[in-house]
Protein backbone atom coordinates (compact mmCIF):
# COMPACT_ATOMS: atom_id res chain seq x y z
CA UNK A 1 0.00 0.00 0.00
CA UNK A 2 1.38 3.67 -1.02
CA UNK A 3 2.53 5.66 2.51
CA UNK A 4 3.89 9.13 2.32
CA UNK A 5 7.41 7.24 2.39
CA UNK A 6 6.68 5.09 -0.70
CA UNK A 7 5.32 8.69 -2.49
CA UNK A 8 8.48 10.11 -1.76
CA UNK A 9 10.70 7.80 -3.01
CA UNK A 10 8.59 7.38 -5.94
CA UNK A 11 9.39 11.07 -6.95
CA UNK A 12 12.87 10.79 -5.82
CA UNK A 13 14.18 7.53 -8.38
CA UNK A 14 12.50 9.70 -11.10
CA UNK A 15 14.89 13.16 -10.23
CA UNK A 16 17.45 10.68 -9.62
CA UNK A 17 16.98 8.77 -13.31
CA UNK A 18 17.00 12.53 -14.75
CA UNK A 19 20.66 13.11 -13.21
CA UNK A 20 22.04 9.45 -13.95
CA UNK A 21 21.45 10.42 -17.53
CA UNK A 22 23.38 13.31 -17.41
CA UNK A 23 26.01 12.35 -15.06
CA UNK A 24 27.27 8.36 -15.38
CA UNK A 25 28.33 6.51 -12.30
CA UNK A 26 31.83 6.98 -13.32
CA UNK A 27 31.77 10.73 -13.55
CA UNK A 28 30.28 10.98 -10.17
CA UNK A 29 32.59 7.97 -8.54
CA UNK A 30 35.38 10.43 -10.30
CA UNK A 31 33.83 13.40 -8.38
CA UNK A 32 34.08 11.67 -5.09
CA UNK A 33 37.68 10.59 -5.46
CA UNK A 34 38.94 13.87 -6.27
CA UNK A 35 36.84 15.09 -3.27
CA UNK A 36 38.79 16.34 0.19
CA UNK A 37 38.55 13.49 2.13
CA UNK A 38 35.01 12.84 4.84
CA UNK A 39 35.99 14.84 8.01
CA UNK A 40 35.31 11.80 10.96
CA UNK A 41 31.83 13.40 13.09
CA UNK A 42 32.65 10.72 15.86
CA UNK A 43 34.43 12.81 18.24
CA UNK A 44 31.66 15.47 18.10
CA UNK A 45 29.18 13.01 18.33
CA UNK A 46 30.52 11.52 21.15
CA UNK A 47 31.90 14.83 22.86
CA UNK A 48 30.54 15.04 26.82
CA UNK A 49 27.51 16.80 26.88
CA UNK A 50 24.53 16.67 24.49
CA UNK A 51 25.49 17.21 20.37
CA UNK A 52 23.38 18.95 17.67
CA UNK A 53 22.65 18.14 14.16
CA UNK A 54 21.45 21.35 12.63
CA UNK A 55 19.36 21.04 9.33
CA UNK A 56 18.84 23.37 6.79
CA UNK A 57 15.02 22.80 5.92
CA UNK A 58 13.06 24.91 3.85
CA UNK A 59 9.57 22.80 3.81
CA UNK A 60 8.25 19.55 4.28
CA UNK A 61 5.63 16.86 3.55
CA UNK A 62 4.12 17.61 7.28
CA UNK A 63 4.41 20.89 7.81
CA UNK A 64 4.55 22.56 4.41
CA UNK A 65 6.82 25.73 3.62
CA UNK A 66 9.02 26.11 6.79
CA UNK A 67 11.30 29.07 5.90
CA UNK A 68 13.15 31.08 2.72
CA UNK A 69 16.49 30.25 3.38
CA UNK A 70 18.07 32.35 0.30
CA UNK A 71 21.49 31.86 1.11
CA UNK A 72 21.92 27.93 2.86
CA UNK A 73 25.29 28.41 3.61
CA UNK A 74 25.00 31.82 5.66
CA UNK A 75 22.06 29.52 7.97
CA UNK A 76 24.81 26.76 8.44
CA UNK A 77 27.51 29.27 9.40
CA UNK A 78 25.32 30.26 12.05
CA UNK A 79 24.64 26.75 12.96
CA UNK A 80 28.23 26.20 13.03
CA UNK A 81 29.11 29.15 15.19
CA UNK A 82 26.43 28.07 17.38
CA UNK A 83 28.25 24.79 18.16
CA UNK A 84 26.45 22.43 15.95
CA UNK A 85 28.49 18.71 15.68
CA UNK A 86 27.15 18.68 12.40
CA UNK A 87 24.51 20.08 9.75
CA UNK A 88 21.80 18.55 8.17
CA UNK A 89 21.31 19.45 4.67
CA UNK A 90 18.34 18.35 2.53
CA UNK A 91 19.07 17.69 -0.55
CA UNK A 92 15.23 16.44 -1.87
CA UNK A 93 13.92 18.72 -4.06
CA UNK A 94 10.09 17.53 -4.90
CA UNK A 95 8.94 17.84 -1.14
CA UNK A 96 11.71 19.59 1.23
CA UNK A 97 13.04 22.22 -1.57
CA UNK A 98 16.34 20.79 -1.07
CA UNK A 99 19.67 20.75 -3.66
CA UNK A 100 22.86 19.29 -3.75
CA UNK A 101 23.48 22.78 -4.57
CA UNK A 102 22.55 23.64 -1.09
CA UNK A 103 25.10 20.73 -0.01
CA UNK A 104 27.71 22.32 -2.22
CA UNK A 105 27.35 25.80 -0.67
CA UNK A 106 27.00 24.62 2.84
CA UNK A 107 30.18 22.15 2.31
CA UNK A 108 32.06 25.35 0.90
CA UNK A 109 31.52 27.76 4.07
CA UNK A 110 31.60 25.14 7.05
CA UNK A 111 34.41 22.89 8.47
CA UNK A 112 32.60 20.78 10.82
CA UNK A 113 30.62 17.22 9.19
CA UNK A 114 27.19 17.63 6.49
CA UNK A 115 24.92 14.81 6.82
CA UNK A 116 23.31 14.83 3.42
CA UNK A 117 19.62 14.28 4.34
CA UNK A 118 18.11 12.62 1.44
CA UNK A 119 15.98 9.01 0.65
CA UNK A 120 19.36 6.96 -0.20
CA UNK A 121 17.68 3.90 -2.01
CA UNK A 122 20.79 3.05 -4.51
CA UNK A 123 24.74 3.20 -4.67
CA UNK A 124 24.74 5.83 -7.11
CA UNK A 125 23.17 8.89 -4.57
CA UNK A 126 26.08 7.65 -1.78
CA UNK A 127 28.41 8.44 -4.51
CA UNK A 128 26.95 11.30 -5.13
CA UNK A 129 26.82 12.50 -1.41
CA UNK A 130 30.49 12.63 -1.10
CA UNK A 131 31.24 13.88 -4.74
CA UNK A 132 29.34 16.52 -3.30
CA UNK A 133 31.13 16.98 0.17
CA UNK A 134 28.89 15.21 2.25
CA UNK A 135 30.84 13.64 5.09
CA UNK A 136 27.60 11.47 6.47
CA UNK A 137 24.64 9.90 4.42
CA UNK A 138 21.04 9.23 6.39
CA UNK A 139 20.16 5.60 5.22
CA UNK A 140 16.45 4.85 6.58
CA UNK A 141 16.29 1.22 7.40
CA UNK A 142 12.27 1.43 6.41
CA UNK A 143 13.26 2.44 2.89
CA UNK A 144 15.61 -0.34 2.28
CA UNK A 145 15.89 -3.87 2.20
CA UNK A 146 18.27 -5.57 4.58
CA UNK A 147 20.56 -6.53 1.42
CA UNK A 148 20.33 -3.13 0.43
CA UNK A 149 20.76 -1.46 3.67
CA UNK A 150 23.79 -3.23 4.00
CA UNK A 151 25.32 -2.38 0.81
CA UNK A 152 25.53 1.30 1.36
CA UNK A 153 26.47 1.09 5.10
CA UNK A 154 29.51 -0.98 3.16
CA UNK A 155 30.07 1.68 0.41
CA UNK A 156 29.29 4.73 2.98
CA UNK A 157 32.44 3.12 4.96
CA UNK A 158 34.58 2.38 2.35
CA UNK A 159 33.88 6.56 1.26
CA UNK A 160 34.78 7.03 4.57
CA UNK A 161 31.47 8.50 5.68
CA UNK A 162 29.49 7.82 8.63
CA UNK A 163 26.10 6.51 7.84
CA UNK A 164 23.28 7.87 9.96
CA UNK A 165 21.15 4.79 10.11
CA UNK A 166 17.27 5.75 11.22
CA UNK A 167 14.80 3.77 12.85
CA UNK A 168 11.63 4.06 14.09
CA UNK A 169 10.31 0.65 16.20
CA UNK A 170 12.07 -1.81 18.08
CA UNK A 171 12.31 -4.50 14.90
CA UNK A 172 13.83 -1.62 12.83
CA UNK A 173 16.25 -1.23 15.27
CA UNK A 174 17.40 -5.21 15.25
CA UNK A 175 17.80 -4.88 11.63
CA UNK A 176 20.12 -1.46 11.67
CA UNK A 177 22.01 -3.34 14.75
CA UNK A 178 22.43 -6.76 12.57
CA UNK A 179 23.37 -4.68 9.69
CA UNK A 180 26.48 -3.01 11.39
CA UNK A 181 25.18 0.92 11.86
CA UNK A 182 27.26 2.35 14.35
CA UNK A 183 25.33 5.71 14.65
CA UNK A 184 21.51 5.34 14.79
CA UNK A 185 18.92 7.84 14.96
CA UNK A 186 15.25 7.06 16.11
CA UNK A 187 13.23 9.25 14.53
CA UNK A 188 9.76 10.80 16.57
CA UNK A 189 8.36 10.84 12.98
CA UNK A 190 6.51 8.15 11.50
CA UNK A 191 7.56 8.79 8.25
CA UNK A 192 4.76 6.76 6.48
CA UNK A 193 1.53 8.51 9.03
CA UNK A 194 4.10 12.28 9.41
CA UNK A 195 2.36 11.58 12.91
CA UNK A 196 5.22 12.74 15.51
CA UNK A 197 5.24 10.77 18.70
CA UNK A 198 7.86 12.30 21.63
CA UNK A 199 7.67 9.23 23.52
CA UNK A 200 8.74 6.88 20.44
CA UNK A 201 12.93 7.43 21.34
CA UNK A 202 12.05 6.49 25.16
CA UNK A 203 10.78 3.44 23.59
CA UNK A 204 13.21 2.51 21.33
CA UNK A 205 16.26 3.53 22.64
CA UNK A 206 16.61 0.40 25.31
CA UNK A 207 17.10 -1.85 22.28
CA UNK A 208 19.78 0.01 20.78
CA UNK A 209 23.39 -1.27 22.04
CA UNK A 210 25.69 0.65 24.18
CA UNK A 211 28.34 0.92 21.55
CA UNK A 212 25.98 3.15 19.38
CA UNK A 213 25.81 6.26 18.94
CA UNK A 214 22.09 7.48 19.40
CA UNK A 215 21.08 10.56 17.97
CA UNK A 216 16.55 11.67 18.72
CA UNK A 217 15.12 13.05 15.65
CA UNK A 218 12.09 15.06 14.74
CA UNK A 219 9.68 17.37 16.99
CA UNK A 220 11.90 18.97 19.17
CA UNK A 221 11.10 22.34 19.49
CA UNK A 222 13.41 24.06 22.12
CA UNK A 223 15.95 23.33 24.75
CA UNK A 224 13.39 21.77 27.52
CA UNK A 225 12.79 19.15 24.88
CA UNK A 226 16.62 18.33 23.95
CA UNK A 227 17.24 17.88 27.71
CA UNK A 228 14.45 15.16 28.14
CA UNK A 229 16.23 13.66 25.36
CA UNK A 230 19.63 13.51 26.61
CA UNK A 231 17.83 12.30 29.60
CA UNK A 232 16.14 9.61 27.90
CA UNK A 233 19.99 8.65 26.63
CA UNK A 234 20.65 10.80 23.78
CA UNK A 235 24.20 11.54 22.64
CA UNK A 236 22.49 13.90 20.32
CA UNK A 237 19.61 15.57 18.69
CA UNK A 238 18.92 16.43 14.55
CA UNK A 239 16.64 19.39 14.83
CA UNK A 240 15.54 21.50 12.17
CA UNK A 241 11.83 22.98 12.13
CA UNK A 242 12.85 24.79 15.59
CA UNK A 243 16.31 26.03 14.34
CA UNK A 244 15.14 27.88 10.67
CA UNK A 245 11.61 29.04 12.45
CA UNK A 246 12.98 30.64 15.83
CA UNK A 247 15.31 34.18 15.62
CA UNK A 248 18.33 33.31 16.13
CA UNK A 249 20.07 29.70 14.84
CA UNK A 250 23.81 30.57 16.26
CA UNK A 251 21.77 30.74 20.00
CA UNK A 252 19.16 28.40 19.45
CA UNK A 253 22.00 26.07 18.37
CA UNK A 254 23.97 26.65 21.85
CA UNK A 255 21.09 26.66 23.92
CA UNK A 256 19.91 22.98 22.85
CA UNK A 257 23.97 21.92 23.30
CA UNK A 258 23.37 23.20 27.30
CA UNK A 259 20.84 20.14 27.46
CA UNK A 260 22.41 17.55 29.86
O1 LIG B 1 9.65 16.52 8.15
C1 LIG B 1 8.81 15.83 7.55
O2 LIG B 1 7.61 16.19 7.39
C2 LIG B 1 9.19 14.52 6.93
C3 LIG B 1 8.24 13.80 6.23
C4 LIG B 1 8.58 12.62 5.62
C5 LIG B 1 9.86 12.13 5.71
C6 LIG B 1 10.83 12.84 6.43
C7 LIG B 1 10.49 14.01 7.04
N1 LIG B 1 11.41 14.76 7.72
C8 LIG B 1 12.78 14.41 7.79
C9 LIG B 1 13.30 14.50 9.14
O3 LIG B 1 13.74 13.51 9.65
C10 LIG B 1 13.30 15.84 9.83
O4 LIG B 1 13.58 16.83 8.89
C11 LIG B 1 14.32 15.98 10.94
O5 LIG B 1 14.26 14.92 11.85
C12 LIG B 1 14.05 17.30 11.70
O6 LIG B 1 12.72 17.31 12.18
P1 LIG B 1 12.06 18.64 12.76
O7 LIG B 1 12.99 19.16 13.84
O8 LIG B 1 10.75 18.21 13.32
O9 LIG B 1 11.95 19.60 11.64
Amino acid sequence: MPTVLTDIIDGVREDLASRQQSTSLADIQRRAEAAPAALDVMPRLTAPGLSVIAEVKRSSPSRGPLADIPDPAALAAQYAAGGAAAISVLTEERRFGGSLADLQAVRSVVDVPILRKDFLVTPYQVWEARAYGADLVLLIVAALDDARLGELLALTGQLGMTALVEVHDEAETERAVAAGAEVIGVNNRDLKTLEVDLGTFARVAPHIPEHCVTVAESGIRGPEAATDFARAGADAVLVGEALVTGGDPAAAVASMRAGR
